[in-house]
């Protein structure tokens, strides 16, 4: 049973087109009148019956279109201008600052499998939930229909979607971070028989319905539902809700030839000018947007679709056109090509959530500016010392604050991000929040260790996720992502980077990356990191120099460390800054406890998983041997140096 028909009734092309003639203009007529895919007529056509809006607006991507939709959101008052022409602020509820989990659900059938870590609602209770609170929700308001394509025209990956939505600011958002794709859409939904829907409302806007707020995604139906939020991690749901699509897709449809990850996709410069493709997993708020930036060529901050392509090489894709980053801490010390969109004039930003002060100015925790006394921030009116109910201070922007552009704003933007070929990818790293146990960078010896790596992602809880807390597993910084079995997406990694078409001259270098050791860790007394920000540079820079054979490696139970005299000179070059010999014993000394100690972690989890394929707890426990091997000899903190052959 699908929903949308369900609830919406309209099953012919000429139903559709009897509810666009009673309910459209004719300027809306004669744009819908370009698009005959009935599937797609029918889609719109129910969702406007079931949500009732005043106006519909079909959103051809020309630029007095995104026009129009910039003045809605003044005019709705979700978006207000600030003093930088082009720039505007919108807030969420103070309730919905993040992603509401325990409110997003999967619809499912009784058979369906559905991840351990995700919520499951059966389709009969959703359907009454989508009813009781979509009916009429857009009473008053004007739908904005838009026709995207996550990924470029043409890719093999790529899917066509639409968003329909009565909230101004998500569509003025979609229009930045997605390719509206108005004119290729009927063209490129009948050439891939498949396309998905994003239906979102925010309704009345108000804190007292946020426990009745909704994300719904119907993996049968390819369809996503959302009401009674705004936050764009919960409502723009071309982004992780069709990316929870594309990853069923890849995991259950294309096994071991496609992926769909949670992964920056930028490229490295090395010598000779020579340009070497990474794409990384982090989860929410754990730096890929940093590591994207810290590239020469900028393609994608946080989502990234991949095949094999038939010259045995991986290709990489990013399905947005933008950035919805994460402004706490970026400033100019260590983001000095983000800096230069958010504060110089000619580049279209949506603020949110950040503090605006009395000459609409903006700004955030982390800047390293001068800071206001007080303003206006996501909670209401601030200043300097205020506190919340509990006593505790309330920062002056909240961490999850973020800000929307695009791409090509970006002085790193690489026009390859619009190759439908794709980028040529050697090089995964996958990366948490990690204190006390991983050093900056090791690289697995094989692909088999590089997804066993993926696996073992662990990270503290972020500001991304309302009500998160504490270290967790965090399995290829995708699991909240995953709509089916664990061990499924487990076999698809096995099977992707394992496939025997990828060349041994594209073979992927696979490695763990850590930017958030500690001083206290490592034997000293703060909780300082033992790095900082710029030396992402040096990480990915070793990286490129070991993909193409320049530089040597340590041999290790977890994979290979880099040699301290291959990561001096490159600190120096890269961004001119001593590396002591201590700082580098202090990174890379395996504190062997520790690491075993994570292995058993990881293996008790995995244990009590259905269907986890057996390669992962082999490679484990040959590690575990092998450290505990090593510090019968060594002893449980051992010098990089004790391990060099
Ligand atoms: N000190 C330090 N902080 C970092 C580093 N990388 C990221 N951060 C901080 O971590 C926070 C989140 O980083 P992002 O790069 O925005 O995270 P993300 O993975 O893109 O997050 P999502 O957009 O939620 O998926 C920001 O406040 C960064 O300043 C690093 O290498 N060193
Ligand atoms: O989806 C969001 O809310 C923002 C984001 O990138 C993430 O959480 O990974
Ligand atoms: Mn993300």
């Amino acid at each position: 049973m699908d929903i949308l028909n369900e609830l919406g009734k309209i099953g012919s092309a000429k139903q559709a087109l009897a509810v666009f003639e009673k309910q459209m203009d004719t300027a809306q007529l004669g744009r819908i009148s370009s698009i005959s895919h009935p599937e797609i007529l029918k889609r719109i056509a129910n969702a406007v019956v079931i949500c009732n809006p005043e106006k519909i607006f079909i959103n051809t991507g020309s630029e007095a279109d995104r026009q129009f939709i910039r003045d809605l959101a003044l005019e709705t008052g979700e978006e207000r201008s600030l003093a930088m022409e082009n720039h505007t602020i919108h807030f969420d509820l103070p309730g919905e600052q993040g992603r509401i989990v325990d409110r997003t659900f999967y619809i499912a059938n009784p058979e369906d499998l559905i991840s351990s870590l995700a919520n499951r609602m059966n389709r009969e209770t959703a359907l009454e939930d989508i009813r009781a609170n979509m009916t009429d929700i857009m009473k008053g308001k004007t739908m904005v229909v838009g026709f995207y394509m996550r990924g470029p025209v043409g890719a093999r990956v790529s899917n066509p979607a639409l968003e329909i939505t009565s909230s101004a600011y998500v569509s003025h958002s979609a229009d930045i971070l997605y390719r509206n794709a108005f004119a290729d859409f009927d063209k490129e939904v009948a050439a891939r028989g498949h396309f998905f829907t994003n239906v979102h409302s925010e309704g009345l806007n108000r804190t007292k319905d946020l426990p009745d707020a909704r994300v719904f995604m119907d993996l049968q139906y390819q369809t996503t539902y959302s009401f009674k939020c705004t936050y764009a991690g919960n409502t723009l749901l071309l982004k992780k809700g069709n990316h929870r699509f594309a990853v069923d897709k890849a995991v259950h449809k294309n096994r071991g030839e496609e992926l769909s990850e949670h992964m920056f996709i930028t490229g490295i410069r090395g010598p000779e000018n020579r340009v070497t493709w990474f794409a990384g997993a982090a989860p929410s708020g754990c730096g890929k947007t940093t590591t994207a930036m810290a590239g020469d060529l900028f393609v994608g901050d946080d989502l990234a679709q991949m095949w094999i392509a038939d010259d045995g090489s991986i290709r990489c894709v990013n399905p947005e056109a933008g950035i919805f980053g994460i402004v706490e801490d970026v400033n100019q010390e260590g983001d000095p090509l983000l800096m230069k969109v958010l504060r110089q004039p000619g580049y279209e930003v949506i603020w949110s959530n950040v503090l605006i002060d009395e000459n609409n100015i903006p700004h955030w925790v982390g800047n390293l500016e001068p800071s206001p006394e007080k303003g206006i921030n996501f909670q209401g009116e601030w200043h300097f010392g205020k506190t919340d109910d509990t006593g505790k201070p309330i920062p002056m922007s909240h961490p999850n604050s973020r800000c929307t552009l695009r791409s090509t704003n970006l002085e790193n933007y690489c026009p390859d991000a619009e190759n439908p070929d794709g980028v040529l990818t050697r090089i995964f790293t996958y990366s948490g929040r990690d204190a006390d146990t991983m050093p900056p960078v090791w690289v697995a010896r094989d692909s088999d260790q590089g997804v066993v790596i993926g696996a073992c992602i662990v990270s503290a809880a972020t500001a991304t996720e309302v009500g998160a807390s504490g270290v967790k597993r965090a399995p290829w910084a995708n699991a909240p992502f995953i709509p089916g079995a664990l061990g499924d997406y487990m076999d698809a990694q096995f099977r992707f980077f394992g496939n025997t078409k990828i060349q041994e001259q594209f073979q992927p270098v696979m490695a763990g990356l850590n930017y958030f050791l500690t001083d206290k860790a490592r034997g000293g007394s703060t909780s300082k990191l033992l790095g900082e920000k710029k030396d992402v540079k040096v990480w990915l820079a070793w990286l490129e120099r070991y993909a193409h054979k320049e530089a040597g490696h340590i041999q290790t139970p977890i994979g290979n460390l880099p040699l301290y005299r291959d990561l001096a000179p490159l600190f120096d070059k890269i961004i001119d800054k001593p590396y002591p010999k201590d700082l580098y014993d202090r990174q890379f000394s395996l504190y062997v406890d520790h690491i075993i100690a994570r292995i058993e972690l990881q293996e008790a989890a995995y244990a009590k998983e259905k269907n986890i394929p057996g390669r992962l707890f082999e490679i484990l426990a040959h590690q575990k041997e092998a450290l505990q091997a090593l510090k019968q000899t060594k002893g449980p903190v051992i010098l990089p140096g004790d391990m060099e052959s």
